[in-house]
């Protein structure tokens, strides 16, 4: 029988006593820290005293640290960014009460084909083999002549303008970051927002209620962003988990009463030549507590390069020749889709863990090649 839309999305199922098969990943997917287990590995980096921009002054040392956070981990939090708490707890009052609408409200704002963004279950792809544990919202944020709005919910009231306080204010504090990422790879300030053009500015709102299995779902698979830059506010409840070996050890980013989460994604991790990490992450799910983050995600333009702006001596470019945006956003979408159908092969063909292993490095490889 047809699903009804009553049971579609995971907040109507989330009192369900076991979890549907979809949501179900494979062994090596699931998560062994749990989401209350906080790291203090991750930086954590105060921008008081950024404009401080003078030989000695703190301008200087924030710039090393966060160099340092990008060479490690590709991921670190800010705190002292300027921006109010007042308007993060508007952000996540107002998301609250959209995801607690019922599913034929949030329904009317379907992602669908030739619309810019809207609500959708699991993820913005059709066809993932294995189902995250996730509703989320994506509104095109940016450019704004760009937008639709015909894909931003009318309710709750007072959403959409603090929707567009909030995309102001965390463009500013990336654009500060943009500078000091530029600086630490010894190159002008302006050269990263060039090379972007015109910034795309998607704001998604994630949403993992409460699960009926935690132990056997996730709310957003192991992945990297496309992005350059992506930057997350996230609750207290805690489920962001990052790994700098390949998803041999994960840890729990520890919530910090709004900070900012700056995860770097694909396009600089290629303008950097690798020296800066594309944060490998993905968020995990409990039993106990709704959870919500709310990521920014900074992309350049279609038609931007995707190339090292500069290559040291005896250092070899990560890509032979430049590419577009489109194209790298293309190869990073068929590989994280590919990776998830070779996993849920294993699982039903029960393959041993070499093999596994096998299979996903010759598929990392032809990606690569
Ligand atoms: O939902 C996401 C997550 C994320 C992403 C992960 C993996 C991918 O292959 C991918 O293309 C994206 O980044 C996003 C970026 C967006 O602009 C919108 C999204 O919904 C998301
Ligand atoms: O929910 C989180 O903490 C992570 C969200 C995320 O990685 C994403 O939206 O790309
Ligand atoms: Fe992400």
């Amino acid at each position: 029988m047809a699903p009804t839309t009553a049971a579609i999305t995971p907040t109507s199922q989330a009192h369900e006593k076991t979890l549907g098969e979809q949501y179900v990943v494979h062994k090596k997917d699931r998560a062994m820290v749990g989401h209350k287990d906080f790291s203090d590995d991750i930086p954590v980096i105060s921008l008081a005293g950024i404009d401080e921009d003078y030989p000695g002054g703190r301008r200087e040392q924030i710039l090393k640290k966060i160099v340092s956070a990008c060479e490690e981990w590709g991921i670190f939090q800010v705190v002292d960014h300027g921006i109010s708490d007042e308007l993060f707890t508007q952000m996540f009052e107002l998301s609250r009460q959209f995801f607690a609408l019922p599913d034929e409200y949030k329904l009317r704002y379907k992602m669908t084909q030739g619309k810019k963004g809207g609500f959708t279950v699991s993820s913005h792809f059709p066809d993932e083999a294995v189902a995250n544990w996730r509703e989320l919202m994506l509104f095109m944020e940016r450019p704004i002549q760009g937008r639709d709005y015909s894909q931003w919910p009318d309710k709750p009231e007072g959403w959409r303008p603090i929707i567009d306080e909030y995309g102001v204010k965390l463009a500013e504090v990336s654009g500060k970051l943009y500078e000091l990422l530029s600086e630490g790879l010894r190159l002008e300030r302006d050269a990263l927002t060039k090379t972007l053009g015109e910034i795309h500015g998607h704001l998604v709102v994630n949403h993992y209620p409460k699960c009926p299995q935690p132990d056997l779902a996730v709310g957003l698979k192991r992945h990297t962003d496309p992005s350059s830059m992506t930057v997350l506010l996230q609750d207290q409840v805690g489920g962001l988990q990052a790994t700098k070996d390949d998803a041999k050890t994960w840890v729990t980013v520890r919530p910090i009463k709004n900070a900012l989460v700056v995860n770097l994604g694909e396009h600089l991790y290629y303008m950097s030549n690798g020296r800066y990490k594309r944060a490998d992450h993905r968020a995990i799910v409990n039993g106990e507590h709704n959870r919500m983050s709310i990521a920014l995600f900074f992309h350049g333009e279609n038609e931007a390069k995707v190339y090292p702006l500069n290559v040291k001596e005896g250092e070899t470019p990560l890509l032979e020749e430049p590419i577009t945006y489109a194209e790298m956003r293309k190869r990073h979408n068929i590989l994280y889709l590919d990776r998830i159908k070779i996993a849920k092969l294993a699982e039903r063909e029960n393959w041993s863990q070499e093999e596994l292993m096998r299979k996903l490095t010759e598929l990392e490889q032809r990606s690569n090649a």
